[in-house]
């Protein structure tokens, strides 16, 4: 099925909306023989198929000033329902149980005051500890919930910006309508690349303001950091006028002349890449009405399911490329299978010496119950590390979408 710009937008409002509240419970055995074989070969419980009622999430656009935002009081008595809840350590951020009130025909979320994202995406943006004057890159940004979050985050007092990055133009469409439409696109600029080449270095300019003039310019340690990391071509060596030539797709007018620092890589990277979906429970129920072909050919592709790994490490090196020194990596995805998390993350740790897995702070302060993380072929340090530290959401236990992920901070070599 060739999804267009509208099925995308669906997508992301269904982020917001879910499956309706009428929707009959599941019937596992409905789903594609190719996909149960692939559930059964990644260990994953079909289960987490009958769950049709998960929480709904939302969070206030902070675009838009603070007093003007709903309080949860106004929330309960717009959505008709007293199941409606603030999340503990997220400001601004609530849960919604089931309710008759289509969460789109609201006031707060016709008036562009709030956004759905799932808890477990929220918590990917937090551990990115964000500053107003980061320079964020955002691998596979579209349809772009997390990039709205990270747009938010950003405010608009500092001088960060963020870069999204997609390799689907009609998702990247999606992207920009989004960023329009809640007004936060201010320091963003959007690129139509494949993420695993990608080396556009963080902007040069915001407006007249050249940014690395003033206090915060690279340490200098990134020049050689960048000269020397991994075996990707290092972005400081790129000819300023290459950079200068590839156009973003969309960028806004304060990062449309930016060009790039030749010397700045991003302060904070997230890969959220590309994968099987699998975890994606009220997505892969749309495919009940889309149909199961549909399905078959955009997530069991043989070629695919044999690549994707691959993909998935690539986007991870790339992006560590990109990051600097001091920096911080979060890699997700919205899979369930441990060979595009746990055993990826490892892989990770064992090639990069200079990556550091760190604890995502926020998840043990969520009020929800998160999932063991698996057991793979590597050293005890590095599954102790991993136990410890990365963070799997799956949808039986948490309540969310299904979703893994991993914080990396970067030292010297
Ligand atoms: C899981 S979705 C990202 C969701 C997004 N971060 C959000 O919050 O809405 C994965 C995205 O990766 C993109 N993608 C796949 N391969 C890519 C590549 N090589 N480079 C860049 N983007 C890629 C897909 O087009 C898709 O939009």
């Amino acid at each position: 099925m060739a999804i267009n710009d509208d099925d995308n937008l669906q997508e992301l409002e269904g982020l917001a909306d879910q499956l309706d509240d009428k929707s009959p419970s599941f019937d596992i055995n409905q789903l594609p023989k190719s996909f149960q074989t692939f559930l059964k070969d990644n260990a994953i419980d079909p289960q987490i198929y009958s769950i049709v009622r998960l929480p709904r999430y939302i969070r206030w656009n902070t675009h838009i000033p603070e007093p003007q935002l709903p309080t949860l009081a106004q929330l309960k008595q717009q959505l008709h329902t007293d199941d409606v809840w603030q999340v503990p350590g997220l400001t601004g951020f609530f849960g919604i149980g089931p309710t008759s009130t289509r969460l789109v025909d609201i006031p707060a979320y016709k008036d562009k005051k709030v956004f759905g994202i799932d808890l477990s995406s929220a918590v990917a943006v937090e551990a990115l500890e964000i500053d107003k004057d980061d320079h964020l890159l955002d691998v596979c940004c579209a349809p772009g919930a997390k990039l709205c979050m990270m747009a938010n985050l950003l405010g608009h007092q500092g001088t960060g910006t963020a870069t999204g990055v997609d390799i689907a133009a009609h998702r990247l469409a999606t992207c920009r309508s989004l960023i329009r439409k809640y007004k936060i696109g201010q320091r963003i600029r959007l690129y139509e690349a494949d993420a695993t080449t990608f080396s556009l270095t963080a902007p040069l300019r915001l407006g007249a303001k050249t940014l690395s003039k003033k206090g915060d310019s690279p340490p200098a340690d990134d020049h050689s950091d960048s000269r020397n990391t991994d075996d990707q071509p290092p972005p400081a060596k790129k000819p300023k006028t290459e950079q200068a030539v590839q156009k973003p797709f969309w960028a806004s007018r304060l990062l449309r002349t930016s060009g790039n620092d030749p010397v700045r890589l991003y302060d904070k990277v997230l890969v959220d890449a590309e994968c099987t979906h699998d975890g994606s429970i009220s997505h892969i129920l749309k495919y009940e009405k889309w149909g199961w072909d549909a399905f078959e050919s955009n997530f069991m592709d043989t070629h695919r399911l044999n690549t994707i790994c691959e993909l998935q490490r690539n986007l991870m090196k790339q992006g560590w490329a990109m990051l600097r020194t001091g920096g911080i990596m979060v890699y997700s995805t919205c899979s369930l299978t441990i060979k595009q998390n746990e055993e990826n993350v490892a892989w990770f740790l064992t090639e990069h010496p200079e990556a550091h897995l760190e604890p995502v702070p926020l998840s043990s302060q969520l009020g929800i119950r998160l999932a063991e993380i698996k057991k793979v072929q590597t050293t005890g340090a590095i599954q102790d590390l991993m136990n410890q530290h990365c963070v799997r959401f799956d949808p039986l236990l948490s309540n969310t979408s299904g979703f893994f992920l991993a914080k990396f901070t970067k030292s010297a070599k």
